[in-house]
This record gives C-alpha cells, structure tokens and sequence, in this order.
C-alpha cells in the first residue's frame, strides 16, 4: 500500500514516521514534524500553525481537513493565526477574512524538544505590518499543548488590532459533543446577523453554530465534552475577552476544505479579541499576547464545572 503523504491522512503519515524531526512535504505545504516520548506534533511554516498534535496513547486533539485546498492557500485545521484581525476587515471587506498571518510564510526561531515536552518560537519571515513584532511560542507540557502569540507594536503609530487563534478540535461527531463554561455570557449569534443573546449552561451542536460570545480573560476553562469517544478537553483562554464557537453545520457543502462528509468531525473555540466585545489599540512601545491551552480530561467531568 502506497503511504505517500499525498494519498493519505497526515495522522496516518506521520504515526508511520520514527522517532525525531522530520522534514515533510504536504499538498504543497512544508511542515515540520517532530515525534517523542510525549506524543506528535506538526507544524506548518505557512501560517504558523500548528496542524497536529497527539499526546501519546490519545487521538488527536486537533482536527485538520483531509481535503486540503493546496499551498499557499490556508490551511483549514488546527490552530490558524488569525491576525491582525479577526473576520472581515472593519472598514476594508475587499481585504483577506481572518487578517494576513495565516497566509504568511513563518520560521522557526528557536526549539527545545524533550521526553518531557517542548518549546517552539516562530515569527513570520517578513514583518507583516511596518514596525509590528509577531511572535508565536508553542510550548508542550506532556499532554498539554499552549500557544501564546505576543503583538509588540515597534511602530510609530497606535495598532489597532484584533485576533484569534483559531482552534479547531477533533471530536467524534459534533451533534455527540456539548460545551460547557459559557453559561450566561453574552452572545452574538453570527447566523441570525449578529443578533444579541446569552450563552446556554449546555451548548449542543444541532445546525450550523458561529458565537461570538462575551467571555472575560482569564475565566473559567471551557469544557467540550465528547459523549462519543468518552473525552472531555480542557480549553483556556488569556489575553482576550472573546470566545467563539463555530461549526458549519448545513453550510459546510459549500466549503470545499470542510464538505459534508467531514464537517461532523470537529467543533472550533476559538481565543479570540474581537471588535465586538473587547476591541484593542496598541500603543507605542506596548506588547499584547493572546494565549490558549489544551488538554484531556477524564470523562464525565460535568461536576467539576458546578
Ligand atoms: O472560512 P474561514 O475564513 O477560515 O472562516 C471560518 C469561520 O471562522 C470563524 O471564526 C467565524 O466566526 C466564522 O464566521 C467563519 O466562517
């Protein structure tokens, strides 16, 4: 059977890999694969993102599209960097959805793997905004994968800037998952034409789902509990006060990327600053970082939330 990265799943390509750094070409996209006692992790140098990771002995935590649309386009999958803003542009809609870092070609600046875990710095190539620092540290504590990207603004001038990063996790079948943690926040509901609302104790999947909801940094983790394959994750947020949820439901048939057959498999929370709920300038000099964790819990884990 030919295992050739272009005719199978990158989960499937990289469990075949042995232990260390690889090299690896994808759809057209280079990436970075590094295999340890802790588990796997794969890195895209377009965009910054992280497009796997699977802690040993566990599935995936991360969903990405096994119908890629081919570099340079972005990847739709893991954590995109949505940046220096968030969906369409404010005044400018002619402008790319979700800003220009994920389309940008990043490095890797620095890097420590262990048995433990690792620790990766990367930046984009070419500075994406005259005068601006972007910098992402990815960092793995055994199960636990954390991404905290720093806006320095170096420039002269205020930066008004908005964000996300843009997780997309695997699950069973997301009419078989429900989150927990948002209970009461305040809501835009994206589909009804941002029509305001309040988050529900329980948010079950049941048609197309995008939530811009009002939730206040450094709260209480969100929970996404797996009914199907028995899994809980543990997801936080620092930095920003918006959190959204999306899934395409119906609408995923026109998303090439996504398309019924897979739009099932995974459910986005995205850490996000938004102009909705907690628009940002910049100042001179200053520095932002916006940071969001992931790890397993045991199931069921509802008690520890009440
Ligand atoms: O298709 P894109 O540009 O990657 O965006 C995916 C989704 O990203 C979410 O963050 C938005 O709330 C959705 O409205 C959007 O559809």
């Amino acid at each position: 059977m030919d295992h050739s990265p272009f005719q199978d799943s990158l989960e499937n390509t990289v469990s075949g890999m042995a232990m260390g750094c690889h090299a690896l070409q994808w759809n057209g996209y280079e990436l970075i694969v590094y295999k340890a006692l802790w588990g796997e992790l794969v890195l895209s140098l377009l965009g910054g993102q992280v497009l796997l990771f699977r802690p040993a002995g566990e599935k995936p935590l991360l969903w990405l599209t096994e119908k890629p649309a081919g570099a340079p386009a972005a990847i739709r999958g893991g954590i995109p960097v949505c940046w220096p803003w968030f969906a369409e542009h404010p005044e400018k809609p002619e402008l790319p959805k979700h800003g220009v870092a994920r389309t940008a070609r990043w490095q890797i600046d620095d890097q420590h793997v262990d048995d433990a875990g690792g620790r990766w710095l990367m930046s984009p190539e070419r500075s994406l905004c005259d005068g601006i620092q972007l910098q992402l540290e990815i960092t793995v504590a055994g199960a636990e994968l954390s991404l905290a990207l720093t806006t320095t603004n170096g420039s002269d001038q205020p930066l008004a800037v908005t964000q996300a990063l843009h997780s997309y996790f695997a699950v069973s079948d997301s009419r078989e998952t429900e989150i927990l943690g948002l209970a009461d926040c305040r809501c835009l509901d994206k589909v009804q034409g941002m029509q305001p609302g309040v988050m529900p104790s329980s948010l079950r999947f049941t048609a197309e789902t995008d939530l811009v909801v009002e939730q206040a940094d450094n709260s209480e983790a969100v929970v996404l509990i797996d009914h199907g394959w028995k899994r809980g994750l543990r997801i936080t947020k620092r930095g920003g006060g918006s959190t959204v949820v999306w899934n395409p439901g119906a609408a995923a048939e026109n998303i090439g990327d996504v398309g019924m057959d897979q739009v099932a498999r995974f459910v986005c929370v995205e850490a996000a600053r938004t102009r909705f709920f907690d628009d940002q300038t910049l100042a001179v000099g200053a520095t932002q970082t916006l940071a969001t964790s992931v790890s397993v819990l045991p199931y069921p884990q509802r008690d520890q939330l009440e």
